[in-house]
């Protein structure tokens, strides 16, 4: 046989649910039992280990896996000091993390969750599903009939209880949130392969700009290792390719003097190795594009905020700190001007994401590695194209709150942060109608309200009068022509 097919066998033996017990009724044969009575006792015990082990294995398949995703620690302020080392290990340790997916039980809910409920709709493999995003995205999808199905590691970067909530949320409206990780190629094979997936929502990375100078690894392992794991199945092994939208960042951008930030602006000195992995992200985008006629979209996301979000940014552990008395440190460029930037609302950046999703193009590569012709690359900024002084948002959460902040004003470390980001959403506004509507103001509100019902706070927050997205006339290109409704208010 060769070694492929070999490997092949192999592979379809871990998933088969069936298999371990094959091994086992294998060997209790080749026992010797010297009496009927012990022979009937042996019998009775390999049958009740084998009946456990198949509840266990068709009833609790995220419990197995859950072994392997990273645990403890967090709190809920901010990065938990995950270990790198497990992260990369996550990448090594695939073949134990797939195997233990399988059995029809776990199959029919992958395909459950990813079948659409309308016609027409596709059918999206989320990756950082419990992420901040990634959650909102997921709704959205689900909420307007398309098929998702979500994969997240829940990783200790910041609080996984948090992520543990979100996934609730998403089971209610019956989406599905895999504990696995983006570097387990083989599940992702396995999905491709239960799944004939239309799209990928490519969320899952290591955030942060600031972290990356304690944890290098973790970056290089999600940002890198990872994208290009998912980019492997979906060129190599998904049939027919999936189209793919896939999350870089605003931080791509880095020295760029430049405003308002284009996407033809130059991307060639990142002030980060987290701008550094995203950059190299969208290197390797071509790479995939060119070669096997993938279709790809970049998103270059600028600081987006709201309900359900990251505790690790300034506006979420700002809040917590003007709560609880603490103090904040605001940055202030070497000039003298306050930090600035372009804070974009969650939903603005759903609909932007939708956008992409549904304009993304087909891939025009096969599994035999041939490509009928070019396939659609893309980038696009997703930003709110008005920046904001961090002192302003403070000023904001202060009045929210009813609380005043304990303000520490330091000269910005050299860190990797960049004083300010400004987006130009020309493009976006002409190719999907994205249209950001949210003012900083009515975000934020949006925001403290969640975290006050969330973490069970007695405070009065003023209430909105009107809907979010009434409250600001986008300041996006004149240009922009709207194609079709993309527009979905993500549910938080
Ligand atoms: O758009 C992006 O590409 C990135 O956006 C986000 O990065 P940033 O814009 O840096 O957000 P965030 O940390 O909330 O700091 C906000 C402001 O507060 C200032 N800041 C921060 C911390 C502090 O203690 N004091 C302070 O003044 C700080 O100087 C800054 O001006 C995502 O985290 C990142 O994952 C990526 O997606």
């Amino acid at each position: 046989m060769p070694a492929d097919a070999a490997a092949k066998g192999m592979k379809l033996e871990r998933y088969a649910s069936g298999g371990a017990m094959l091994l086992l009724l294998r060997r209790a044969s080749g026992g010797k039992i010297v009496s009927a009575s012990s022979h009937l006792l042996f019998r009775a015990t390999v049958l009740a280990t084998l009946g456990l082990v198949f509840l266990f294995t068709f009833h609790y398949p995220s419990l197995l896996s859950r072994s392997f995703s990273l645990s403890g620690g967090g709190g809920d302020g901010g990065p938990a000091h995950a270990s790198h080392r497990s992260l990369l290990m996550s990448s090594s340790s695939s073949y134990s993390a797939s195997a233990a997916y399988g059995g029809a039980a776990w199959e029919k809910e992958v395909r459950k969750s990813a079948k659409p409920r309308k016609d027409g709709g596709i059918a999206v493999l989320v990756t950082g599903a419990a992420g901040f995003v990634g959650t909102h995205c997921s709704l959205a999808l689900r909420a307007r009939g398309d098929g998702v199905l979500g994969l997240d590691n829940f990783n200790s970067y910041y609080d996984p209880e948090l992520k543990r909530a979100r996934q609730r949320l998403l089971a209610d409206r019956g989406v599905l949130v895999l504990d696995a990780d983006i570097n387990d190629g083989l599940l992702l094979e396995k999905l491709f392969d239960l799944v004939p997936f239309t799209h990928v929502l490519h969320l899952a990375a290591q955030a942060g700009v600031r972290y990356a100078m304690e944890a290098p690894q973790t970056y290089v392992a999600s940002n890198v290792a990872g994208l290009v794991s998912v980019f492997e199945v979906a060129a190599k092994h998904a049939d027919p390719q999936p189209a793919i939208v896939w999350a870089s960042s605003s931080s791509v951008y880095g020295l760029n003097t430049d405003a308002p930030f284009s996407e033809d602006h130059r991307t060639d000195r990142p002030a980060s190795l987290y701008a550094a992995t995203k950059k190299a992200g969208e290197a390797i985008a071509h790479t995939y594009n060119h070669i096997y006629g993938l279709s790809i979209t970049g998103l270059r996301f600028f600081t987006v905020y709201g309900p359900w979000g990251r505790p690790d940014m300034a506006y979420f552990f700002f809040t917590k700190s003007i709560v609880s008395g603490e103090p904040i440190t605001l940055f202030r460029a070497a000039d003298g001007a306050d930090a600035r930037r372009d804070f974009t609302y969650i939903d603005d950046v759903v609909k932007g994401c939708l956008g992409a999703l549904d304009t993304s193009g087909k891939s025009t590569g096969s599994k035999s590695g041939k490509k009928s012709g070019p396939a659609p690359l893309r980038v696009y900024n997703l930003g709110n194209t008005s920046p904001v002084p961090v002192t302003r948002m403070v000023a904001i959460l202060e009045k929210l709150l009813g609380k005043k902040a304990n303000k520490r004003i330091v000269t910005m470390p050299s860190n990797g942060d960049v004083p300010f980001t400004h987006a130009n959403v020309t493009h976006a506004a002409h190719d999907f109608g994205y249209r950001p509507t949210t003012s900083l103001d009515a975000g934020l509100r949006h925001f403290v309200t969640w975290f006050v019902d969330y973490y069970k706070l007695k405070l009065d927050i003023p209430k909105l009068t009107k809907p979010a997205g009434a409250d600001k006339p986008s300041s996006s290109s004149s240009s922009s022509k709207k194609k079709k409704a993309t527009a979905m208010a993500a549910s938080s």
